[in-house]
């Protein structure tokens, strides 16, 4: 793997698993799941499709055969059979041909819903860590392009594949029939090509991964372009933009030319290898025929057969990119369906109260511990604040708790209960987080606040926003509540961002509120309306907040000073203020901060 690959995908050289076709074909077979009956059906009817083929070539064979003995003469028996033999291969074509088509289309896309369900059920249930190392870009492509392989496989490869044995198949059988000598001259080149067609194919299994790694990076550039489009002009940087985009192309271009080259000398012996199928069976069919074994007629049809045995076989080549193509997909489908999800307690717990304990944790997102040894309780209905030093780990304390991360040592309790102990639906219903980014989907602003509760009827979630002091601009935008947010809520201000994220915490109403105040200042009016809006959220809740401002910080029942991951100090404001410690000295900076802009107002 190359220096620019490594830095476009961001994934490990060892990331992807190489598999030979038929290992690929059984995770595939593994991933349909209950559809497998379905996907069955649809190859044995294409199978049967081209067996039927098949079956015209032999009717053929026995009809040549028949009229060329010379004591042969026809009887109407025998012509209603080879009739019958004809339609039978031609109206079963026709069937099968249709019943295939039919139940693998079906197949296929119900197993491309069951697969998009299954990964975005995955990807809700894997911690945040996860999501958090991996480029958006690559998640996104794997939901479309990649899932588009495998479906595009399912309806068409697979099928493929069976056809390309069905006729052989079949003329093989006939052939035997005939003269079993014959049979086994046709039948010993497949045998030699086939598993250099197998063995070629998995020589294409790593370049075929990195080569989607890399569609992914460059798809990931293109979303990355879009979505900083502000900053990237902002800063005049649309030709670095695209130069990204052009690199991750190129690489692409570079490795799919590779894969085409590394393609061909063996796609080339393996068609070679089965045409000297065609010297063999000539020899074999003349040597036995100049013998006596066979008449001149099955020597001359076998030799006319060649190119209907061989034929779809070398169509397999075509089917080659395909299944890498498709196996490169499931690979990196499989980062994620085999990612460990959190585990969940086999007998889930019920907490007794929202009083919050924080036991010895310690935790590091990576090998550098975060937050060291804490120990700390929050009683019910009271407010914490987390104050200190940027970097300390203040946000991370609110990350642990929603089970974002899982602690590395000690334990967090809700209700005297381990967090690790409950359903994470139970969790989740006992906790609202009111984030610094606020991130409102694309939709209306009623389907945003509603978001809180599914069941939320339009009284209810006018309520809440008028508790979120969100009402009245929602009330004059041009549809009220059913007015269309972009992505992101990009046509809100920012604190009206706030506001309507407040809102659907206020509807969903958990007893836990973790709050992460947002940093920036905003203008006093809005200023005003968020605190009036925290109020309504926060009161007889269980809090925790990441404190930025005076305000938050005197009305805490208790302040927690954090730095270095670790609890420095612990208390009241007027006593932690009095003293000569973190708190005091941070203290000092933020109303020298505040009287410094009064004095410049
Ligand atoms: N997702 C992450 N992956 C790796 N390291 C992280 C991650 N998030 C935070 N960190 C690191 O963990 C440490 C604590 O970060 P945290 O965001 O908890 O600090 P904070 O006290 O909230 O800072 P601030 O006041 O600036 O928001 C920092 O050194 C930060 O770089």
């Amino acid at each position: 793997m190359s220096d620019i690959e490594r830095t476009m995908t961001g994934i490990a050289p060892d990331a992807g698993a190489v598999r030979s076709d038929l290992e690929s074909l059984k995770r595939l077979w593994a991933l349909a799941g209950p559809l497998r009956g379905t996907v069955l059906t649809g190859i044995v009817y294409r199978f049967a499709q081209s067996f039927c083929l098949g079956l015209g070539f032999g009717t053929a064979i026995l009809l040549v055969t028949d009229l060329l003995k010379d004591d042969f003469t026809p009887t109407t028996g025998w012509a209603l059979t080879m009739t019958a033999l004809a339609s039978l291969s031609l109206f079963g074509q026709l069937l099968f041909g249709f019943l295939s088509s039919k139940i693998t289309w079906f197949a296929a896309f119900d197993l491309g819903a069951e697969l998009r369900l299954a990964m975005l059920d995955r990807l809700r249930r894997l911690p945040l860590g996860f999501h958090l190392s991996r480029n958006r870009g690559d998640t996104v492509t794997m939901l479309t392009s990649d899932m588009q392989m495998v479906e595009n496989f399912m309806l068409d490869g697979l099928p493929r594949i069976a056809e390309a044995f069905g006729l052989p198949i079949a003329i093989l059988i006939f052939l035997a029939f005939q003269d079993w000598v014959v049979a086994l001259a046709a039948l010993a080149s497949i045998l030699v090509a086939v598993p250099v067609y197998l063995k070629a194919s998995r020589r294409l299994a790593e370049l075929g991964i990195r080569r989607q790694d890399m569609q992914a990076a460059a798809a990931a550039r293109m979303i990355e372009f879009v979505q900083g489009i502000a900053v990237i002009r902002a800063f005049n940087r649309l030709a670095k933009g695209a130069e990204d985009f052009r690199a991750a192309l190129q690489t692409f271009r570079d490795l799919s030319v590779r894969m085409v080259l590394r393609l061909t000398l063996p796609l080339v012996g393996f068609g070679l290898i089965l045409m000297l199928g065609v010297p063999l069976i000539l020899f074999a069919a003349g040597w036995r025929w100049l013998g006596g074994e066979i008449g001149a007629a099955t020597a001359i049809t076998a030799c006319m057969l060649i190119y209907a045995t061989y034929g779809p076989l070398l169509s397999l080549i075509a089917v080659m990119e395909a299944t890498r193509m498709a196996d490169a997909s499931l690979t990196r489908m499989d980062r994620i369906l085999t990612a460990q999800p959190l585990p969940e307690a086999a007998a889930p717990k019920e907490p007794d109260g929202f009083d919050i304990a924080f036991d010895d944790l310690s935790f590091g997102y990576g090998e550098t511990p975060v937050l060291k040894r804490l120990t700390f309780t929050v009683p019910e209905r009271t407010m914490t604040a987390i104050v200190g030093p940027s970097g300390a780990g203040k946000s991370t304390v609110l990350n642990l708790l929603p089970r974002f991360w899982d602690v590395g040592g000690g334990a967090i309790r809700i209700g005297g209960v381990d967090i690790r102990e409950m359903s994470s639906e139970r969790l989740s219903r006992l906790i609202t987080v009111v984030f610094q980014d606020v991130y409102l989907f694309s939709g209306t602003i009623f389907d945003n606040i509603a978001f809180g509760k599914a069941s939320a009827t339009q009284d209810e979630v006018e309520a809440a926003a008028k508790a979120a002091q969100a009402h009245a601009f929602i009330e004059a935008l041009p549809d009220g509540y059913r007015t269309r947010v972009g992505e992101g809520g990009a046509s809100l201000s920012g604190g009206e961002r706030q506001r309507v994220s407040i809102a659907r915490a206020i509807l969903k109403d958990a007893p836990i509120v973790l709050l992460d105040e947002a940093t920036a200042a905003i203008d006093p009016t809005n200023e005003r309306a968020l605190q009036a809006a925290l109020a309504a959220l926060v009161a007889e809740k269980t809090l925790i907040v990441v404190a930025h401002k005076l305000s938050t910080v005197r009305a805490a029942d208790d302040i927690l000073v954090l730095d270095e991951g670790r609890i420095v100090e612990r208390g009241g404001h007027d006593d932690l203020v009095a003293g000569s410690g973190l708190y005091a000295s941070l203290w000092r900076h933020w109303t020298e901060a505040a009287n410094w802009r009064i004095g410049h107002k």
